[in-house]
This record gives structure tokens, C-alpha cells and sequence, in this order.
């Protein structure tokens, strides 16, 4: 790809990078297809053009399965039959990502989504990543914590269980609440270490007493599409 000189142009701005991100991923989604619809900032671009695809005649009988509520409504508004989640395997799921390894490894759940995203998700033949640039690092928790999804009864105990595995971090409250998942949950974002075996830190996390998930999401993803200034780059799995 042709390298931008700063001085070439403005650099655009977020969204309009995580919307060519959500386009391109759409453009992979056939007549028929059963399609996860990932939660977030830029899944929510993916979702606008499959149901603009529809409306516009260039799709037909695709149906969604939500990872979110929000991402549910939004379906729905576009014009994209919903569908709970069953045990079928999905066609395609889109969804976007905090962070994006080489591996394609990544940290999901900053929006919350993190448990229906891995339940729909794992049920995908092709799990495709739609992000801007600023997503990219070298390794997990380089710029995001790890959000944890926890049972509200006892969070305090799992709180203490989860920071004698030496994982700082706090519990997520926006407000005079704790922040609720979909499924009434509360999330504890964890700062991770600096060095760490993901899989390994993600099984003690994921066998701790309270914890319902992790927004680990290991060896899932198939490719990514990743939008910079300079253009959109596919990206797969670098091991
Ligand atoms: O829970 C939310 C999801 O994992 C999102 O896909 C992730 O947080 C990325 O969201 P955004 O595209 O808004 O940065």
C-alpha cells in the first residue's frame, strides 16, 4: 500500500475508518446466509450495510443472530430478520474488537457483549474482525484491560479471588451503579500483566469461582479487516 505524506490529506476520522471496515466485512455476507451480528461502534456499520444490501435487493433471506440487545434492535431497524441463537452452525459473524494481535488474538467485551458474543461466535465457520488502526497491538493488554464478566452475588469475593491471581483492575461503574450486562451481570475490567501466557492466564480466570467469561477470544478469528488512512488491509492470522 502507497504510504500518505501527514501533509497529503486530513486523516479521516474514526468513523468513517470503521464504517469502510464494516462495508468491506458485508460485502462477504451471500443470500441465505445465517450471520452473527457483532455489538459495538463498528459492528454497528457491518449491520447497517447488510440491511441496506437487503433493502436494496442485492441479499435476500439472510437472517441475523444478535450478540447484544442493542445490536438486535439495530438489526431489526435495518430491515434484517432476527433469530435466537440455536445450535446450527453460523455462516459468517461480524464483529469488531478492542484489541487485535498479529495472531489475530484478541481482547473483546469494552461494550459489554462479551459472553453472547463468544456463545454466537464460536458457532461461526467464519468469525471476520472489523476495526480502525488503533486497535492493532503487539500483544493482549497493551492498551485495553480484559473485561471479565462475573455473577453479581458475591462480586466482591470474586473481585478478591481474580486479584490473588494477580490481576489488577476494578470493577466497571459508569455511574452510581455497577455497569449490567444483557444477562445481569457485572464486569470486572482486568489490567493484565506484562507478561503472561494468554491461554493459560485465560483458564485460571475462566476456572475461577463467580466468573461467567473472559473477552479472551484465542485463535477465533479468521481474518480481520483493519481500516487506516491509507485504506482497508485484510489481515490473517500471523503465528
Ligand atoms: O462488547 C463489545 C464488543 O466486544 C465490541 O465488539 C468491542 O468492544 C469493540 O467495540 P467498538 O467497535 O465500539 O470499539
Amino acid at each position: 500500500m502507497a504510504e500518505l505524506r501527514a501533509t497529503d490529506q486530513p486523516a479521516p476520522d474514526l468513523e468513517v475508518l470503521k464504517k469502510a471496515a464494516g462495508v468491506r466485512a458485508a460485502a462477504l455476507v451471500e443470500s441465505g446466509m445465517r450471520v452473527g451480528l457483532g455489538t459495538g461502534s463498528t459492528a454497528k456499520y457491518a449491520i447497517e450495510e447488510i440491511g441496506r444490501r437487503l433493502g436494496a435487493g442485492e441479499l435476500s433471506g439472510v437472517v441475523g443472530v444478535a450478540t447484544s440487545e442493542a445490536s438486535d434492535a439495530l438489526a431489526r431497524a435495518v430491515g434484517i430478520p432476527v433469530e435466537p441463537l440455536d445450535p446450527r452452525p453460523l455462516d459468517l459473524a461480524i464483529d469488531g474488537a478492542d484489541e487485535i494481535t498479529p495472531g489475530l488474538d484478541l481482547i473483546k467485551g469494552l461494550g459489554g457483549a462479551l459472553l453472547r458474543e463468544k456463545l454466537t461466535e464460536v458457532q461461526a465457520r467464519r468469525l471476520v474482525i472489523i476495526a480502525d488502526h488503533t486497535k492493532l497491538v503487539t500483544r493482549l493488554g497493551e492498551k485495553a484491560p480484559l473485561p471479565v464478566e462475573i455473577a453479581r452475588f458475591g462480586f466482591l469475593s470474586t473481585i478478591e479471588r481474580l486479584r490473588a491471581l494477580g490481576l489488577g483492575g476494578r470493577l466497571r461503574q459508569p455511574g452510581a451503579q455497577p455497569y449490567l450486562t444483557d444477562n445481569g451481570n457485572y464486569i470486572f475490567d482486568a489490567q493484565l500483566p506484562e507478561q503472561f501466557d494468554p491461554a493459560e492466564l485465560g483458564d485460571r480466570i475462566k476456572g475461577t469461582l463467580g466468573v461467567v467469561e473472559t473477552g479472551l477470544f484465542l485463535g477465533m478469528a479468521e481474518r480481520a479487516f483493519v481500516a487506516a488512512p491509507d485504506g482497508v488491509r485484510k489481515l490473517t492470522p500471523q503465528r
